[in-house]
């Protein structure tokens, strides 16, 4: 039995084909357990704009306000989450939508909070929470948010919060769905990455800008004992692999 982790990035959710859901509907019949995580960057940043909010990354990771927050928590759980859960549903998949405060879901703590502001990193994940959704054959979709002892809610970088619960959860793949079908150097498609040749690539800046939060992750995540983590825009190819 496999126990498979898909982060959906913001720009691949508008993009899920019928085959996409074909093949998690085949991956559960094997009794493979699946779990989603999903960004929602775009969505932020658009309803940040209109609401006059100013948009700052950096290297891939939105410095958040209080206003920010606001913003995050409602494109994330009123725009991008349902919406997600209504096409799993359209195309006859059972699946419930998470945030952090279902039932301490994710716990985390700032990263830096002078430099970023209200941006953490878990530390923690219910792991009972998601392995009882799985015996009821429903697909759990998770925000990225975390929220900390004191109760204080943090925003999360999606590749970051998809590697920490693929962690906490043992899964043995876990594919990074994005708009790029890998990385791409210099014209081509890497199959396989390592991190020296990662160091060397974000050096030279050939890997930048929101490829690093995944770069950073994927290395982080084979560390931790998830066999390979795919950076793909489809689940029908491995793009590049991230191994041990
Ligand atoms: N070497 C690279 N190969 C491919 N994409 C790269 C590379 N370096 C930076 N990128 C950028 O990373 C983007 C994917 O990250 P991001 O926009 O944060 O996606 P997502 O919302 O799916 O997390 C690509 O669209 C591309 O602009
Ligand atoms: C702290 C931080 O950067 N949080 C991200 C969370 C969403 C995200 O990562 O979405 P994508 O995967 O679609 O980029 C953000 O505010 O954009």
């Amino acid at each position: 039995m496999k126990n498979i982790l898909i982060k959906i990035g913001g720009n691949a959710a508008s993009q899920l084909t019928p085959a996409f859901f074909e093949t998690i509907k085949h991956w559960q019949k094997n009794n493979y357990n699946i779990t989603i995580v999903h960004g929602g960057g775009d969505s932020i940043s658009t309803l940040m704009t209109q609401l006059n909010e100013p948009v700052v990354k950096i290297d891939g990771i939105r410095q958040t306000t209080p206003t920010g927050l606001a913003i995050t928590k409602m494109a994330l759980l009123g725009q991008v989450q349902p919406d997600l859960v209504e096409a799993f549903r359209h195309h006859g998949l059972s699946a419930i939508g998470l945030n952090a405060e279902s039932n301490q879901l994710l716990t985390g703590h700032y990263i830096n909070q002078e430099v970023f502001g209200l941006v953490g990193q878990i530390d923690q994940v219910n792991t009972q929470l998601i392995q009882s959704l799985w015996q009821q054959n429903l697909i759990p979709i998770i925000a990225p948010l975390a929220i900390t002892n004191q109760g204080q809610w943090l925003n999360v970088n999606a590749d970051s919060a998809a590697t920490t619960v693929a962690k906490f959860l043992k899964s043995d793949e876990l594919y990074l769905l994005t708009d790029v079908s890998g990385i791409e150097v210099h014209g081509n498609i890497l199959q396989q990455l390592t991190p020296q040749r990662a160091i060397e690539l974000q050096t030279e800046s050939v890997i930048h800008g929101g490829m690093l939060p995944k770069v950073n992750s994927a290395f982080s995540a084979v560390k931790n004992g998830v066999n390979a983590v795919h950076i793909t825009n489809t689940i029908a190819s491995h793009g590049t692999t991230i191994s041990m």
